[in-house]
């Protein structure tokens, strides 16, 4: 399985191109100290983050022991702090740069498909010097459904007008490959993301790599 065989990668963002945790502990914590409620820890964040903002804030506010009530008021101090932090607590992983450059000198499309709310997912790409090399950047907001369900995968291979098995999804979680496989799409992950505190190569993927600039290597 090289590069080549590919016409498009779809790449996730929190815990495969950018360490994001620090922005969540920041945004996260701020926001409970505003609500009156106690700290979550990072390990807590590490293992609960890639389902979506509305799936962390609501775990963080039941961790927390704050009532499920207060999920809206949560959700409007977490947006305040996580635009004012985003990626100032969080750094892009080594051999990012260059795998996607790697890539798309193999001439490979990239999309970017996260859960992360679409405006967090381009201010952060912006700030990281990563959007460029992206056609697009779809958020866990984009579309009707986020992953782990394949909607988003199929709805970004339509965009490139590109066939779901030759458009490989790269990610670091069960819901990268679950949802890759719903879509059809072949899919690799990182073994140094976030994978609700599992291994990554419990997850079922077609391969595990240790880095991006690794892709060309698989196989
Ligand atoms: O849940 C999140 O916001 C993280 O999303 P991602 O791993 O799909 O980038
Ligand atoms: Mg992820």
């Amino acid at each position: 399985m090289t590069a080549l065989r590919y016409d498009a990668a779809l790449i996730d963002l929190d815990g495969t191109l950018v360490d994001t945790v620090g922005d969540f502990d920041a945004a996260l914590n701020r926001s409970l100290s505003d609500l009156g409620l106690p700290a979550v820890s990072r390990a807590f964040i590490e293992r609960t983050v890639g389902q979506g903002s509305e799936h962390l804030i609501r775990q963080t506010l039941a961790q927390a022991g704050g009532d499920a009530s207060l999920y809206e008021r949560a959700w409007t101090h977490y947006q305040h702090h996580y635009l004012a932090i985003n990626g100032l607590h969080s750094a892009v992983y080594p051999g990012v740069v260059e795998g996607l450059a790697r890539l798309r000198h193999a001439g490979l499309r990239l999309v970017c498909l996260t859960n992360k709310p679409v405006t967090f997912a381009r201010q952060l790409l912006e700030a990281k010097g990563l959007a460029d090399s992206f056609e697009h950047c779809f958020g866990g907001d984009s579309f009707e459904r986020k992953k782990p369900d394949p909607l988003p995968l199929r709805k970004a291979c339509e965009a490139l007008g590109s066939a779901p098995p030759r458009t490989l999804m790269v990610g670091d979680s069960r819901n990268d490959v679950q949802a890759a496989r719903g879509a059809e799409c072949p899919v690799v992950l990182v073994r140094y993301g976030y994978n609700h505190g599992e291994p990554a190569e419990t997850a079922g993927a077609d391969a595990v790599i240790d880095r991006l600039d690794d892709i060309s290597l698989i196989g």
